[in-house]
C-alpha cells in the first residue's frame, strides 16, 4: 500500500482478456493506466519514439501518410526467424517513453483511488516488484489462441510466434498475487473481476 492508494499490475498473455477487465475495473472505480495505450502514443507522428523507430527500422515501418505502419514492424520483430534482437531494440526505444508517460498518468489519481496498470509484459520485464498487488488474467493456451485468432489480424503462424515471444502460463502465475480466470463466458468474467473488486478496492 502507499499512502496514495493500491498500486496494482495488471498482465496477462495476448488476448488473455486484460483489457476487458481493465475496462471493467475503470467502471468500478480504478484509475487505470494501460501500456499498451502508451505504447501507440508514444510513436505519434512528430515524437522523439517514431523518430528513433525509423532510425533503427528504415523507411519501410511507415505508412504513405508517415504513420507507424505497425503490420508491417509487427513482421520484422514477431517473425518465428528473427533471434530476438530487433524485438528488443523496439523496446528499449518504446518502454521509456512508456514508463515515463505511466507515471505522469498515475500521478493524477484521486487519493486512496486505485490505480491499475495494465502492462502485457510485466513478468517479461521484471516488474513484479514494483507493485502493491499483481493480478494476472489466466487462460488455458488453446482458450487464448482460438480468441487471438477469431479477433482477426494474426495469421496462425503469426498469433503463434507472439505467443512464444511472451512469458509462459507458469512463469507469469508464479508472479501472481492473485488470479482472474477467463476461460468462461463474459458473465463468468464480471462475476470474477466484482470477487477481485471487493479484494483491492478501499475498505
Ligand atoms: C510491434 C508492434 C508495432 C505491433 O503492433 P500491433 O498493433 O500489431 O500490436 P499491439 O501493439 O496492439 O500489441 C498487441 C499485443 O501484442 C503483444 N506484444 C506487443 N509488443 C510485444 C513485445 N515486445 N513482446 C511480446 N509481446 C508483445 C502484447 O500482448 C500486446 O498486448 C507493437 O506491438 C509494438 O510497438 N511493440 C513494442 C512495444 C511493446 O513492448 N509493447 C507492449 C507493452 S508496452
Ligand atoms: N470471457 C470471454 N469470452 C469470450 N471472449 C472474450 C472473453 N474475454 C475476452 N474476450 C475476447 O477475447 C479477445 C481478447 O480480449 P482482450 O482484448 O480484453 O485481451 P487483452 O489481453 O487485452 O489482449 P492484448 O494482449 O492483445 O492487448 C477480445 O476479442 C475479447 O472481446
Amino acid at each position: 500500500m502507499t499512502g496514495r492508494g493500491r498500486r496494482v499490475g495488471l498482465t496477462g498473455g495476448i488476448a488473455s482478456g486484460k483489457s476487458t477487465v481493465a475496462t471493467l475495473l475503470a467502471e468500478r472505480g480504478a484509475l487505470v493506466v494501460d501500456a499498451d495505450v502508451l505504447a501507440r502514443e508514444v510513436v505519434e507522428p512528430g515524437t522523439p519514439g517514431l523518430a528513433a523507430v525509423v532510425d533503427r527500422f528504415g523507411p519501410g515501418v511507415l505508412t504513405p501518410d508517415g504513420r507507424l505502419d505497425r503490420a508491417a514492424l509487427g513482421r520484422l520483430v514477431f517473425s518465428d526467424d528473427a533471434s530476438g534482437a530487433a524485438r528488443r531494440d523496439l523496446e528499449a526505444v518504446v518502454h521509456p517513453s512508456v514508463r515515463a508517460r505511466a507515471a505522469e498518468l498515475e500521478a493524477a489519481a484521486d487519493p486512496g483511488q486505485v490505480v491499475v496498470h495494465v502492462i502485457p509484459l510485466l513478468v517479461e520485464t521484471g516488474q513484479a516488484g514494483t507493485f502493491d498487488l499483481v493480478v494476472v488474467v489466466d487462460v488455458d493456451e488453446a482458450v487464448q489462441r482460438a480468441r487471438l485468432l477469431a479477433r482477426g489480424g494474426l495469421d496462425e503462424r503469426e498469433a503463434d510466434a507472439r505467443i512464444a515471444a511472451q512469458a509462459s502460463r507458469a512463469e507469469r502465475l508464479a508472479a501472481a498475487d492473485l488470479v482472474v480466470d477467463n476461460d468462461g463466458d463474459r458473465d463468468d468474467l464480471v462475476r470474477h473481476v466484482d470477487e477481485l473488486w471487493a479484494r483491492i478496492s478501499p475498505s
